[in-house]
């Protein structure tokens, strides 16, 4: 079986989401692994000198856990299809059918032990006006408190973004100020281009 894994990783609010749910649309027999899914709960959450709950670091997110999931569907992408509730395509057994799954989170290539299992590695950003005004939008489980975009977010993902652009050299760049459709189709193609080199 072919199979490839494409991570979709950057900044806050960038349109990683809304991305990997247009993809897996478009791909058949795709899942999705959500780094989300693997946050610590609050009570975990270190408080740091400055007060606020450290949700923007490794050390908040279960990242064994995860890299576990992520292994799972390595061993066996047709039985973590079906305990997903993923539907798949009738060629999806047969020895040279392909599989895709899906990294998707701001944290992604900031975890070495999971840096080399990504065939692909798409990363958007958004410049920190455009970031904090779609953030402020959005509700997660625990509400942002006053402050914590300026105090918290945004200098984590600097430091992030300059470790990430150290460790990894693979990282292909989606500008997250262009439309849904550009950036769907920039990525599109280079996932259609990398199944045609078999990559
Ligand atoms: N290309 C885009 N242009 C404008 N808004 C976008 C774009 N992509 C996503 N959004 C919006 O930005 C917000 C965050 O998108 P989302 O996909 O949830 O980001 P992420 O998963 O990276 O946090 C949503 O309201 C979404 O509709
Ligand atoms: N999902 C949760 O339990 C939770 C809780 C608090 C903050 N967050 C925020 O989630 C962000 C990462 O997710 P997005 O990339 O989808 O915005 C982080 O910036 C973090 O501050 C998530």
């Amino acid at each position: 079986k072919m199979r490839l894994i494409i991570g979709i990783g950057g900044v806050t609010n960038g349109g990683k989401t809304t991305l990997t749910n247009r993809l897996l649309k478009a791909l058949p027999n795709s899942c999705v692994v959500h780094q989300d899914d693997f946050f610590k709960r609050p009570d975990q959450i270190e408080v740091g000198e400055d007060g606020f709950r450290q949700w923007d670091v490794i050390s908040a997110l279960d990242m064994e856990a995860m890299t576990n999931t992520v292994k799972g569907w390595q061993e066996n992408p047709v039985k973590f299809a079906r305990s997903h509730g993923v539907s798949l395509s009738p060629e999806a057994e047969k020895p040279d059918s392909v599989h895709i799954l899906i990294v998707e989170g701001f944290l992604i290539y900031n975890y070495k032990p999971l840096l080399d299992v990504y065939d692909k590695c798409f990363y958007i950003s958004i410049p920190y006006e455009e970031c904090k005004r779609r953030r402020s939008t959005r509700t997660y489980t625990v509400p942002d408190p006053p402050g914590l975009f300026d105090g918290h977010v945004w200098p984590m993902y600097l430091k992030h973004r300059k470790e990430m652009d150290y460790n990894c050299d693979r990282i292909e760049y989606l500008d997250g100020m262009t439309s849904k459709d550009d950036i769907y189709n920039a990525a599109y193609e280079s996932i259609q281009n990398a199944l045609l080199n078999n990559l």
